[in-house]
C-alpha cells in the first residue's frame, strides 16, 4: 500500500508537523491501513475506526510519553500504536510474537498501562497524577474512556474521588452511544441528553464572550461584577453531572473534526484542574458495514472488506450451544431470567433477549452488580442465569461468595471464554476461575463437552437449587458422544474412551477433551492404548470413585487448560493416592499466557494432543506424583 502521509510518520512528533488538511488525509490512510490489517488478522475494528481523528488530535497537542495518554479497555489503541512507532509491525497484530491488540508498556514507552478490562483508566490516571505531583514529575495525564466503560462502577468511584481532590486530570469521554451493543442505563441516557444539547458549547462560548466583554471596574464595583459573572457562569454551566462532581466540562465536540479537537485540547492543556472533554464519535466510522452494525465489527474475526462477510467455521460453538439450551429451558420455565454485563452477543444472549425481553437484563459493564442483582432475583423466587466471560467474572468474586454462595441461592453462572483464550492476550485469559470458585463452599462446577451435554448440565443446574457454575471455552463443541448424554451424578464423570486394555488414563473435562481424545488416538496407533475420562464435575469430586478408577491404570494424567496452581488436578492429587499408580498433573504454569491462537497456547503449555502424547511416552520411569508446573 502506498501512503503519502502515513509513510512519513515514525512517531508522534511527525504528527505535529502536518497541517489540518494533511492530518485529515492521514486519518483516511490510517483507516485504510487498519481495515486492511484487521480484515486479515481479526481484531477490534469498529472502535478503532471511530477514534482515528481523536488520536491524531491528542498526539498533535500532547507530548507523549511525557504526557501520559491512557486508553480505557485499550481495544481502541490501534491508531495510537500506528502513530507511536508500530506502523510497520501493525500487520502482526494479535499474532503470536507480534504486537498486542491492547496497550503494553513492554512494547512501547507510549503505552502507559496494560489494559483489557474496562473502567480502570480514571483510577490509574488519578493515581498517576497524584504520584507525579508527589515526585514533582512534569506532564499531563489524559484518560480516554468510552461511554460504555464509564458505566463501570470503578470509573464512577474514581470520578467521585478525582472531583473531590480537584487534581489536574483530563478525562476524554469518547461517546459513540455504543458499548459492544447499544449502551444501556440511565447514564447512557444522560449522555445522549447532554449531546442533544449540542448548542451547549456554542452557548457557553457565546456567554463567555459577553462576560469577557463587560469592562473591568476598580474596587468594590469590580468585586460585584466578578461575582455577578461567576453567578451567571454557574447558572449557565453547572447544571451538569460532571461539574457537580467537581469537573470542568467541555463539549460535546465533534470527534471527527481534527481542527476543533485540537483547539479544545490546547485549551484544556492549560487548565490545572479536573476536566471532562465530551467527544462525540461514530463507531465504525468510514467503513459502511461497521457503521451500520458496530456490534458485529466490534471484535471481529477475519472478514472480506468488500462484502463485509465474516469468517465462520460453521460448527456449533459452546456459546451457541448455551444460547440454544437456555432458550429451550426458558420457554418451559418463566422463572428463568438472563443477565449480561454488556456482553449480550459474546455470551449468546441475543436470542434470549429477542424471545423474552422482559426477562433479560443488560446491566452495562457492571459484573459485580450483575451477580448481586442475580442474588436479588433469586431471593424473589426467580432462576437467574448470569452469563459472563471467565476473565470478567474475576471482578465479581466477592458477590459470588457474599451474595450468592453464603445464602446458597439458585444462581447459575454461565462462564464463557473459560480456559485459554485466543487473540486478546494476558488480560483476557479464562484460567483463574477454577481456583477461585473451587474454594467457595457449596459451589458446583460443571464443564460440558458437547452441545447435548451443555443442555443436560444447564437443565440440571437450573433444577438444582444452589449456586452452579457452568464453564466452557471459546471453541466449538465436541461432536455428539453418547457418554455425555448419561445422567449426571454429582462428583462423577464418564469414560469417553475405554479400551479395556489400557495402562494409561487421560483425565480432563469439557472442550479440552478434544485434545485428550486425539492424544489417545495417537498413542493407540503406536501401541500405547490410552483411555479418556471426562470429569464433568470439577466440584464436587467423588474421590473414592476416582481412586477406584485410577487404580486400574499404571499412569494417570490430569490435564487442564487453566492454571495448574489451585486447579482441579491439584485437588485430585491432594485427595487421591493410589498405590503403584503414577499420577501426573499438567496445567498452565505460573505465568500470564500472551496473545496467540488457542491451539498455539495449548501447544505452548504442553496441553495439545501432540504434547500430551509426548508426555505419556516420556512417562515411564518418572517420579510417582508429578506436578508439571513445579517440575
Ligand atoms: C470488566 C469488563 N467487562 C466487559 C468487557 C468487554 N468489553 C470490551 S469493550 C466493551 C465496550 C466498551 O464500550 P466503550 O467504552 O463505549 O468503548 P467503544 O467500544 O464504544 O469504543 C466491553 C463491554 C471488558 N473489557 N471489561
Ligand atoms: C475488548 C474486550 O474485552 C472484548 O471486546 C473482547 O475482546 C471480546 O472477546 P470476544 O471476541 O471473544 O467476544
Ligand atoms: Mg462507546
Amino acid at each position: 500500500m502506498n501512503f503519502t502521509y502515513l509513510s512519513q510518520v515514525e512517531g508522534p512528533e511527525d504528527v505535529k508537523r502536518l497541517s489540518f488538511s494533511q492530518l485529515s488525509e492521514l486519518a483516511e490512510e490510517i483507516r485504510e491501513y487498519i481495515l486492511a490489517t484487521v480484515s486479515r488478522t481479526g481484531g477490534h475494528l469498529a472502535s478503532n475506526l471511530g477514534v482515528i481523528e481523536l488520536t491524531l488530535a491528542l498526539h498533535y497537542v500532547f507530548e507523549s510519553p511525557k504526557d501520559r495518554i491512557i486508553w480505557d479497555v485499550g481495544h481502541q489503541c490501534y491508531p495510537h500504536k500506528i502513530l507511536t512507532g508500530r506502523r510497520d509491525a501493525f500487520p502482526t497484530l494479535r499474532q503470536r510474537g507480534g504486537i498486542s491488540g491492547f496497550p503494553k508498556p513492554s512494547e512501547s514507552e507510549h503505552d502507559v498501562v496494560e489494559t483489557g478490562h474496562a473502567s480502570t483508566s480514571l483510577s490509574i490516571g488519578l493515581g498517576l497524577r497524584m504520584g507525579m505531583e508527589l515526585l514533582r514529575r512534569e506532564g499531563k495525564v489524559v484518560a480516554v474512556i468510552g461511554d460504555g466503560a464509564l458505566t463501570g462502577g470503578m470509573a464512577l468511584e474514581a470520578l467521585n474521588h478525582a472531583g473531590h481532590l480537584k487534581k489536574d486530570l483530563i478525562i476524554v469521554l469518547n461517546d459513540n452511544d455504543m458499548s459492544i451493543s447499544p449502551n444501556v442505563g440511565a447514564l447512557s441516557y444522560y449522555f445522549s441528553r447532554l449531546s442533544s444539547t449540542s448548542s451547549y458549547q456554542h452557548f457557553r462560548e457565546w456567554v463567555d464572550g459577553i462576560i469577557a466583554g463587560i469592562p473591568h471596574y476598580g474596587g468594590r464595583l469590580m468585586d460585584m461584577v466578578e461575582r455577578l459573572k461567576a453567578g451567571v457562569k454557574s447558572l449557565v454551566y453547572e447544571q451538569n453531572l460532571f461539574s457537580v462532581l467537581g469537573f470542568e466540562y467541555v463539549g460535546p465536540i465533534d470527534g471527527h473534526r481534527i481542527d476543533r479537537l485540537v483547539q479544545v485540547f490546547q485549551d484544556v492543556r492549560e487548565m490545572q484542574r479536573p476536566v471532562v472533554v465530551h467527544v462525540k464519535t461514530r463507531k465504525g466510522k468510514g467503513y459502511p458495514y461497521a457503521e451500520e452494525d458496530p456490534t458485529t465489527y466490534h471484535g471481529v474475526p477475519s472478514f472480506c472488506v468488500d462484502s463485509g462477510e465474516v469468517a465462520s467455521s460453521g460448527k456449533v460453538t459452546f456459546t451457541q450451544a448455551f444460547s440454544q439450551a437456555l432458550l429451550c429451558e426458558a420457554s418451559k420455565d418463566e422463572r428463568i431470567t438472563a443477565i449480561t454485563a454488556a456482553m449480550e452477543t459474546g455470551t449468546g444472549l441475543a436470542p434470549f433477549r429477542q424471545a423474552f425481553p422482559d426477562r433479560f437484563y443488560d446491566v452495562g459493564i457492571a459484573e459485580q452488580h450483575a451477580v448481586a442483582l442475580a442474588a436479588g432475583l433469586a431471593r424473589a423466587g426467580l432462576r437467574p442465569v448470569v452469563a459472563l466471560y471467565s476473565t470478567f467474572l474475576q471482578r465479581a468474586i466477592d458477590q459470588v461468595i457474599h451474595d450468592v454462595a453464603i445464602p446458597k441461592l439458585p444462581v447459575v453462572l454461565a462462564i464463557d471464554r473459560a480456559g485459554l483464550v485466543p487473540g486478546d492476550g494476558e488480560t483476557h485469559q479464562g484460567i483463574f476461575d477454577v481456583p477461585m470458585l473451587k474454594a467457595v463452599p457449596g459451589m458446583t462446577i460443571l464443564m460440558p463437552a458437547t452441545a447435548d451435554e451443555m443442555h443436560l448440565m444447564l437443565r440440571w443446574a437450573l433444577e438444582r437449587g444452589g449456586p452452579v457454575a457452568l464453564r466452557y471455552p471459546k471453541d466449538v463443541c465436541l461432536p455428539p458422544l453418547s457418554a455425555c448424554e448419561e445422567e449426571l451424578i454429582p462428583g462423577r464423570g464418564v469414560f469417553l474412551r475405554e479400551t479395556g486394555e489400557a495402562h494409561v488414563l487421560l483425565v480432563g473435562a469439557g472442550g479440552h477433551l478434544r485434545e485428550l481424545l486425539s492424544a489417545a488416538e495417537l498413542l493407540s496407533g503406536e501401541g500405547i492404548p490410552a483411555d479418556v475420562y471426562h470429569l464433568r464435575f470439577l466440584k464436587p469430586l467423588d474421590f473414592v470413585h476416582l481412586g477406584k478408577i485410577f487404580s486400574r491404570y499404571r499412569g494417570v494424567y490430569l490435564l487442564e487448560d487453566g492454571v495448574a496452581s489451585g486447579g482441579v488436578g491439584e485437588t485430585i492429587l491432594a485427595a487421591v493416592d493410589v498405590e503403584g499408580v503414577r499420577l501426573v498433573h499438567k496445567g498452565v504454569p505460573d505465568e500470564f499466557p500472551t496473545h496467540a491462537t488457542r491451539q498455539e497456547l495449548l501447544a505452548d503449555y504442553g496441553l495439545d494432543a501432540a504434547h500430551i502424547a509426548e508426555l505419556v511416552r516420556e512417562g515411564v520411569g518418572g517420579s510417582r506424583r508429578l506436578h508439571s508446573h513445579s517440575a
